[in-house]
């Protein structure tokens, strides 16, 4: 199995992300530029965090522009998992392939900290390694972190039990204090939480290691089927 970890300008959590990999899952990976067109040989993409060009306009507004996003989008109509975290996160809801979108924090102001999340859906690629409703404690760091969608788009969600993490306390204003969605499919991601920096108890928390041992579980399952 290997990943690919797309670096965009001011990607800062990609190297993070390289090491959860490498280290965590012990799996191949290797880093992307943005400015490739082919993620042929990938398994999985992971989009990682970050200020990609400086936020500036909208946080993964310009990225999304950039020469890997029509193969990435490729990759998702093929059904193969794409993990996008915090600036991930950001990317995937500006290429539309998760609903919603993020803005600024109410507070308006960069929150990093440790903060609990309950696993709302654990019968997805990503998370079948955790119980329903297990409280796992993640760090996030962001400035737009809070989720934004209409009340139907939320409907949905709720309805395709598309919402995977929800934060326990209202940390940002998020709309249904919701922390991370898929798309309908269920091969698509966005999480603001850094599972990636909770792989090991000398980080704070391993919390976030369930999630890529789900994900290379079941990324194996299916090219054996
Ligand atoms: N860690 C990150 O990815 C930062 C996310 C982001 N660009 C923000 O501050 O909202």
């Amino acid at each position: 199995m290997k990943f690919a970890v797309i670096v965009f300008p001011g990607s800062n959590c990609d190297m993070d992300l390289y090491y959860a990999i490498k280290d965590g899952i012990k799996e191949q990976v290797e880093l992307v530029s943005y400015k490739e067109t082919s993620l042929d040989g990938y398994d999985g993409i992971l989009i990682p965090g970050g200020f990609s060009y400086g936020d500036y306009l909208r946080s993964g507004a310009i990225a999304s522009h950039a020469p890997i996003i029509e193969e990435v989008k490729r990759f998702a109509d093929l059904g193969k998992p794409i993990l996008g975290i915090c600036n991930g996160f950001q990317i995937l809801t500006e290429i539309g392939l998760l609903p919603g979108t993020l803005i600024n924090n109410r507070q308006n102001r960069f929150i990093c900290e440790d903060v609990e999340l309950i696993v709302k859906n654990e019968a997805t690629t990503f998370t079948n390694k955790y119980k329903k409703n297990e409280s796992i404690t993640l760090p996030v760091a962001h400035g737009e972190g809070r989720y934004y969608c209409d009340n139907k788009t939320l409907q949905e969600l709720k309805e395709n039990n598309q919402i995977i993490f929800e934060y326990t306390s209202d940390i940002n204003g998020s709309v249904g204090r919701i922390a991370g969605i898929t798309n309908k499919k269920k091969n698509v991601l966005g999480m603001m939480p850094h599972p990636e920096r909770a792989i090991e108890l000398i980080l704070g928390s391993k919390d976030g290691l369930k999630l890529f041992q789900s994900m290379i579980e079941n990324m194996k399952i299916e090219v054996q089927s």
